[in-house]
């Protein structure tokens, strides 16, 4: 396994960019640790796949290098990385039997029979795939074809990684659970780098220790689950993740008032220092899970009117309205909500400010 490294990385499929618009993956330093298991998250288009393909040398970046443990690789055929990649739908041999696509990856590399024998049913083992192994791979469902994609890409050890790209798409949802997690527990048995493309937040929020966030060719933040929910770097990170995601109200300043529409805000001071040091368009940013009601007048609350009450069980999802914004509010299900005038509390240590969709303060 390696480390891989991004020094100045950047691709414009146009080869001469004129602004940062025209990159399909925008300029970067980035490190990807030996062993780290990563999710790269992000909508349809937003540089994924070519970042991908960087790394398995599938594209030669615009600029800038891909170093594997410090080698400087950007040049590097495809078959001198050392990579195993797992795609969408299965890639196998369907005439050989499931233990022989298994071995292949092993046989090709004139790893010594013995050990093949020994590795195939180890991975076999891992992915429930043991029952399978005399069969032929074209009798099988399409669950099932992936399942033995995955092993193949998990087979070696001597990959630098393993790139899953949007691998449990063709797996049902039952099963897409329970490969996330045997994912997890084979990562942790084995230390494998992995990086798993997808833009499923629940896919990337159980299956990596760090998680990538990508938007428009950027990657706006890099971090643990709970980094990325707690203290989103960027606007894009807090709406992306969350269901739903996080509520944004413009605000502005007024010498020392923090104004939201009309009504005054009373933050603490802090973060109101924060906000003056800003210069750029600022946002308060609050996940639906830390708004409260509050008393009318209550510190760092406004005047709302809830508009919808919808019971979810475990928790009501509130929708409120005020000054021409919506806000939503994630509440227990024990609580007696009523629609109508209602006060909310908006600014407190969980919430967040952003100047220019960045976060600022603390
Ligand atoms: N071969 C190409 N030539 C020109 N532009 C391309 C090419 N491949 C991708 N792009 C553009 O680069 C940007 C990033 O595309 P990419 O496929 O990397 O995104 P993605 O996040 O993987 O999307 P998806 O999840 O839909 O696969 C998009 O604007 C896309 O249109």
């Amino acid at each position: 396994m390696a480390r891989i490294e991004f020094k100045n990385l950047g691709h414009a499929y146009s080869g001469n960019p004129a602004s940062l618009k025209d990159y399909a993956l925008q300029p970067m330093n980035m490190v990807w640790e030996d062993g780290g298991a990563y999710a790269l998250l992000g909508p349809s288009g937003c540089g994924k796949s070519t970042l991908l393909n960087i790394i398995s040398g599938l594209l030669q970046p615009s600029e800038g290098q891909v170093l594997f443990d410090g080698r400087d690789m950007t040049r590097m055929a495809t078959r001198d990385r050392n990579i195993a990649q797992v795609f969408q739908f299965p890639v196998l041999y369907d005439t050989m039997s499931v233990f022989d696509n298994l071995a292949f990856p092993l046989r090709n590399r004139k790893i010594a029979e013995r050990e093949v024998q020994a590795r195939v049913r180890e991975i076999a083992e891992m992915l429930d795939l043991t029952r399978d192994l005399k069969q032929r791979a074209a009798g099988l469902s399409a669950d099932a074809k992936q399942k033995i994609s995955l092993g193949r890409g998990l087979v070696r050890k001597d990959v630098a990684a393993i790139l899953f790209d949007e691998p449990l798409t063709v797996i049902d949802p039952h099963m897409k659970w329970e490969l996330r997690q045997k994912l997890k527990e084979i990562h942790h048995q084995l230390k494998l780098t992995l990086i798993y493309v997808t833009h499923d937040q629940v896919e990337a929020l159980t299956f990596a220790d760090e998680v990538v966030v990508m938007t428009e060719g950027k990657v706006v933040q890099q971090g643990k689950p709970e980094a990325l929910f707690l203290r989103p770097d960027h606007t894009f990170v807090g709406y992306f993740i969350g269901s739903p995601g996080m509520n944004f109200c413009p605000v502005r300043l007024e010498g020392d008032a923090v104004l939201l529409g009309q009504q005054r805000l009373q933050i603490e001071a802090a973060q109101l220092q924060a906000l003056k040091n800003s210069n750029g368009e600022l946002k308060l940013g609050i996940r639906p899970e830390f708004v409260e009601l509050a008393a009318p007048g209550a510190t760092g609350a406004v005047s709302a009117e809830i508009t919808q009450v919808q019971h979810l069980g475990t928790s009501q999802l509130v929708t409120a309205q005020f000054e021409g914004m919506s806000v939503k509010a994630r509440l227990s299900p024990e609580m007696k909500i009523a629609t109508g005038n209602q006060w909310l509390r908006l600014a407190k240590p969980e919430t967040i400010y952003f100047s220019n969709d960045e976060r600022i303060g603390r």
